[in-house]
């Protein structure tokens, strides 16, 4: 399909009170795309870009399954309500009438699309933003298959169908191949090709795939990036036939500035964890300081995303371009110093009935980690959950704490280690926008001021994923206080309880415990002695 369009694919930039048009928004204008994932944290975000910049855009599909007893409608209505649309509404009034939910389950094999949905999908659309995947480390491999690899397969066969597609943009993770240090814009093979993967996963079962699971993925650390990659892979087997990019996020954040500062909805990556260091219940985690958080706000990924849509229909690459969307090489950020920073944020933030006091560090060894695991985090957990029974309560710490652990243990890879993306592609396209796109959709991280976001984030975390409103601010900063009380209260009880059995038990003990109670009446005698000679 490529070079087929004979289309004005250029359209002239359009002069909007005074200030010229943005040329990306312009080219959306019109035209119905096709976003999977939509529901999702980036989906919807580049779901309210697309509507607040380009509101005269024709329809956008979204696929969609049913979920949490809510049927697709009743998803879409929640979010159009939610505050993330709060700005859509005044500029696409009708935002309502140019979204169109196609029930989709990316688990069955052709999509569970019907005929008259796929056969609109196949005539009308003109731009395919591919976001949907399962995110889930730990997912079985057969599952992480399925969504990454033989759904992307699909849809990409769908798109071959499309008379009028003009770009199809699959979005990856820049961890897709984290086995290697340095990562170039290219299409890294996997051993056994994506095919062979995709067929075996239909008669083995499940304890064989169980077992052939760590062989295949192989220095990668788990079934997400594995099959990321085979995703990959499929992109590029088809990608003589479609005009494709590839997008590769790394971590994903809160939005930085669009359509508001610490918008966040979920709790993937970072965000989980602020909450679990925020109310005390993460206090180290294993990780290096020094190496790249390399994390990425979501609007910045949306912005990138789109530019990327407008500049691969426009200009059809001859190859498929692969844009790494990063912060570490424009302006890298330490674990370290944002470890700090968000505990900053706390002091401003606090979040309410922390369990205990939100201080958390990093931890280098194994041992280490083993060592606070087991005092910081285990034998509270144990202690509070004996308090919860006592007074006639269900014991429930322990087993957050185990899976909190859990959690922390499968995330610690990517706190251990930097990477370097090379970029070259993401600063060829930032040279090609216009100054107006620069600023519509800019994704030029150098602007971003860790400290003000980390601050945002935290603050988002607080609003939007807990609930809490910033009133109970003075309540949970008294909780703190009394919770420090505790714990000054707890470790002189707990150091004079062990200093008294000590000397109990050892002779020892008993002569250092002599030696300094004889020294400490000594230096008063004497003190005592100077000040009334001094008189
Ligand atoms: C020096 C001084 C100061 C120092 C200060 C020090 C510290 C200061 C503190 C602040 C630190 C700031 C820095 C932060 C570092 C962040 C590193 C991020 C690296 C991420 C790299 C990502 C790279 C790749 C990016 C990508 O390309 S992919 C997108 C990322 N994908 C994910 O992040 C999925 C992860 N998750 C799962 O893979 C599944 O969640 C699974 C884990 C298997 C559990 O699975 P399971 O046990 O089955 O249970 P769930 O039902 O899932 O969850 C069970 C329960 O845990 C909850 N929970 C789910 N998640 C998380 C999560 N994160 N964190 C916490 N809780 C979570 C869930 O709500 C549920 O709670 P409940 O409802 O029970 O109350
Ligand atoms: N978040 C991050 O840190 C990073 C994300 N990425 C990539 O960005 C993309 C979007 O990620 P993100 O928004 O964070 O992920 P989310 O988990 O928030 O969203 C995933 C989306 O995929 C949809 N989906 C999952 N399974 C199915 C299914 N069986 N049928 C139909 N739809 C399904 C979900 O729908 P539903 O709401 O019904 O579950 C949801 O809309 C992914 O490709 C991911 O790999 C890349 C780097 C980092």
């Amino acid at each position: 399909m490529k070079g087929h369009l004979t289309r004005n694919l250029f359209p002239e930039p359009q002069k909007t009170k005074g200030r010229v048009m943005s040329t990306i928004a312009a080219f959306y204008s019109g035209k119905s795309i096709l976003i999977t994932g939509a529901t999702g944290f980036l989906g919807k975000v580049l779901m309210e870009k697309l509507f607040r910049t380009s509101p005269d855009l024709k329809v956008i599909y979204i696929l969609v399954r049913p979920k949490a007893g809510q049927t697709l409608q009743q998803r879409v209505f929640q979010i159009l309500n939610s505050k993330l649309f709060e700005k859509v509404k005044d500029v696409c009034p009708n935002v309502h009438e140019k979204i169109r939910a196609i029930y989709a389950d990316l688990n069955q094999n052709d999509l569970a699309i019907s005929k008259e949905d796929k056969q609109e999908l196949l005539s009308c659309t003109d731009i395919v933003f591919h976001c949907a995947a399962t995110v889930r480390f730990d997912d079985h491999l057969r599952h992480a298959v399925q969504l990454n690899v033989t759904a992307t397969q699909q849809l990409l066969l769908m798109a071959s169908q499309m008379p009028k597609l003009e770009a199809f943009i699959h979005i990856s993770t820049a961890f897709s191949n984290c086995n290697l240090k340095h990562i170039d814009e290219v299409i890294y093979p996997c051993p056994v090709e994506p095919k062979k993967i995709i067929d075996s996963m239909e008669w083995l079962d499940d304890a064989i795939i169980d077992e052939i699971t760590p062989k295949l993925i192989g220095d990668r650390p788990n079934t997400y990036t594995y099959t990321k990659a085979l995703g990959e892979m499929v992109v590029q087997q088809e990608s003589s036939n479609l005009n494709i990019a590839i997008v590769r996020p790394s971590i994903v954040g809160a939005t930085w500035q669009e359509p508001f500062p610490g918008w966040v909805d979920n709790l993937n990556g970072p965000s989980g964890l602020i909450i679990a260091a925020g109310k005390g219940f993460l206090r180290a985690i294993r990780g290096t300081p020094k190496a790249v958080a390399d994390l990425i706000p979501v609007d910045t990924v949306a912005n990138l995303t789109l530019a990327v849509g407008w500049y691969t229909a426009v200009n059809r690459p001859k190859s498929t371009l692969i844009y790494h969307c990063t912060s570490g090489n424009f302006n890298p950020c330490y674990w370290g110093k944002m470890g700090f920073q968000v505990l900053a944020a706390f002091e401003k933030i606090p979040f309410e009935r922390a369990f205990r006091r939100p201080y958390a560090d990093f931890t280098t060894n194994t041992i280490t980690t083993q060592y606070w695991n087991a005092v910081s985090h285990r034998a509270p957990a144990i202690i509070y959950d004996f308090y919860l029974r006592l007074t006639g309560r269900k014991p429930r710490m322990t087993k957050l704490m185990n899976r909190l652990l859990r959690t922390v243990s499968m995330l610690e890879y990517f706190l251990n280690r930097s990477w370097e993306w090379s970029t070259y592609n993401t600063e060829m396209l930032m040279s090609e926008l216009s100054p107006e796109d620069q600023r519509v959709f800019n994704f030029d991280v150098r602007q971003l001021n860790w400290l003000e976001y980390i601050e945002n984030y935290v603050l988002g975390v607080k609003k939007y994923l807990l609930k809490e409103d910033m009133a109970g601010v003075p309540k949970a900063k008294q909780h703190l206080k009394r919770l420090r009380n505790i714990h000054y209260l707890f470790n002189t009880a707990l150091f004079l309880i062990a200093w008294r059995l000590l000397i109990a038990r050892s002779q020892m003990a008993r002569n250092v415990w002599f030696f300094i109670v004889n020294f400490c009446y000594k230096f008063l005698s004497y003190f005592r002695a100077s000040s009334t000679l001094k008189v």
